[in-house]
C-alpha cells in the first residue's frame, strides 16, 4: 500500500534550512495499521504530507496505493483518505453539508453521497446533527466529523495526521473505538502519527519511531520493548535473623543468568530491595520467588514495572518522549 524510498524533505525560510525528513525508507503493507511516534518537529505530518501528495518531497520516491506521488497525484487521492490535524471543515457550515461537499469533491455522485453521510454520521454517531454548524460541535464531536470527511471516498487507506490530540480522555477512547470499527468493517490500512504512547502501544501493529527526521527503529510495539527496554522487577526482602548483606548474597547467588542488571537498594524505612531488570518481568517472578525460598530468604513484596515505549526512546535518544511531549 506505501513504499517509500529515501523519503527526504527540506525547507528553507529566510536562508534558514530545515532537514525536516531525510532519507526516510517506509513499508506499509495491505490491512495493518502502522503509527509514526516522535517527539515535536520530528517530521511525522511532513512524512504524511508526502505520502499523500500534498507536499513534494525533495528527494526520494513515494508509491501510494499503487500511484507515484509525485507524477500521479490525482490517482492517489482519489484512493486515500487524509485527516489532517485541524480539518473540522468550515466553521460556519452546516455538518450535512460539509459531508456532500466533500463527496463532491471526490467526483461521489450525489445519491451516493447522501446514503454515505447518512451511514457514516450514523457509524460516528453525529446523526441528527446534519443541520448543526461545524462551530457548534465539541471537540470530540468535530473530531469524528473529521474522520467521516476523509471516508467519504470509501479509501482503502486512511492517513490520520494526530486525530486525537487536544481531546480529553473519553473522547479519545470513544474516538479510537469508532476509528477500529470503521477500519475493520472498510477493510482499511492506516497510518498515523501521534504523540501518546499508550495509543501507539495498544493500537499500532507496528511502530515507526522517528526523531529528527530519521527513522530509529521500526518494529512491533512488542519487539521495540524486548529488544530496546527491559521490564523493572523490584523485590522487598524481609532479613528475619541474618543481616542485609547476607541477604542479599544468597539472593544473588540464586538469580537467573539472564537478567541484565541486578542492583540493591536500602530504602530510608530499612527495606532492603532487590532491582532487577530483565526483558521477561512477569515470567522472571515465581521462579525467582521459588529459588529464594529454597535459600531462606523471605520475599515481603513483588513489584513489576513492565518496558513502555518511552523507555524505547530514552535508551534510543538520551530523551524521554513523555517529558517532550508535555
Ligand atoms: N512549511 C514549513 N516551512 C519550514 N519549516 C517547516 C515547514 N513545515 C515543517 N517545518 C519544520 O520541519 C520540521 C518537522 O516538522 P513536522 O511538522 O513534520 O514535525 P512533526 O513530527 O509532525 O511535529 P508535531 O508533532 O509537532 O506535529 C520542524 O522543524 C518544522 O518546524
Amino acid at each position: 500500500m506505501v513504499e517509500a524510498r529515501g523519503l527526504t524533505k527540506t525547507f528553507t525560510r529566510k536562508k534558514e534550512v530545515v532537514e525536516a525528513v531525510k532519507e526516510v525508507d517506509l513499508d506499509v503493507a495491505d490491512g495493518e495499521l502502522v503509527a509514526f511516534l516522535g517527539p515535536n518537529g520530528a517530521g511525522k505530518s511532513t512524512t504524511l504530507r508526502m505520502l499523500t501528495s500534498l507536499l513534494r518531497p525533495t528527494a526520494g520516491s513515494a508509491v501510494v496505493a499503487g500511484y507515484d506521488v509525485v507524477r500521479h497525484p490525482d490517482e492517489v487521492r482519489a484512493r486515500i483518505g487524509y485527516i489532517g490535524q485541524g480539518n473540522a471543515g468550515g466553521y460556519s457550515y452546516r455538518v450535512g453539508d460539509e459531508l456532500q461537499n466533500q463527496g463532491r469533491f471526490y467526483s461521489v455522485p450525489a445519491d451516493v453521497a447522501r446514503r454515505r453521510a447518512g451511514e457514516l454520521l450514523e457509524a460516528l454517531e453525529l446523526s441528527g446533527m446534519e443541520k448543526r454548524t461545524v462551530l457548534s460541535l465539541s471537540g470530540g464531536q468535530r473530531r469524528r466529523l473529521d474522520v467521516a470527511m476523509g471516508l467519504m471516498n470509501h479509501p482503502g487507506l486512511l492517513f490520520l495526521d494526530e486525530p486525537t490530540t487536544g481531546l480529553d480522555p473519553h473522547a479519545r477512547a470513544n474516538l479510537w473505538e469508532h476509528i477500529m470499527r470503521l477500519r475493520v468493517e472498510n477493510n482499511m490500512t492506516m497510518l498515523l502519527t501521534t504523540h501518546y504512547l499508550d495509543e501507539a502501544d495498544s493500537m499500532a501493529e507496528r511502530i515507526v519511531l522517528i526523531d529528527h527526521g530519521t527513522v530509529i527503529a521500526d518494529a512491533t510495539p512488542v519487539q521495540l520493548k524486548r529488544d530496546f527496554a527491559d521490564d523493572v522487577v523490584t523485590l522487598g526482602l524481609v532479613p528475619g535473623t541474618d543481616t542485609a548483606a547476607v541477604v542479599l548474597e544468597k539472593a544473588r547467588s540464586v538469580l537467573p543468568a539472564d537478567i541484565s542488571r541486578v542492583e540493591d537498594r536500602h530504602d530510608a524505612d530499612g527495606t532492603v530491595r532487590l532491582v532487577l531488570a530483565t526483558n521477561h518481568g512477569p515470567d522472571l517472578v515465581p521462579p525467582v520467588l521459588r529459588a529464594l525460598e529454597q535459600v531462606g530468604v523471605t520475599v515481603g513484596s513483588a513489584d513489576v514495572k513492565q518496558a513502555s515505549l518511552d523507555d524505547v526512546f530514552l535508551n534510543l535518544t538520551g530523551r524521554s518522549l513523555r517529558e517532550e511531549a508535555a
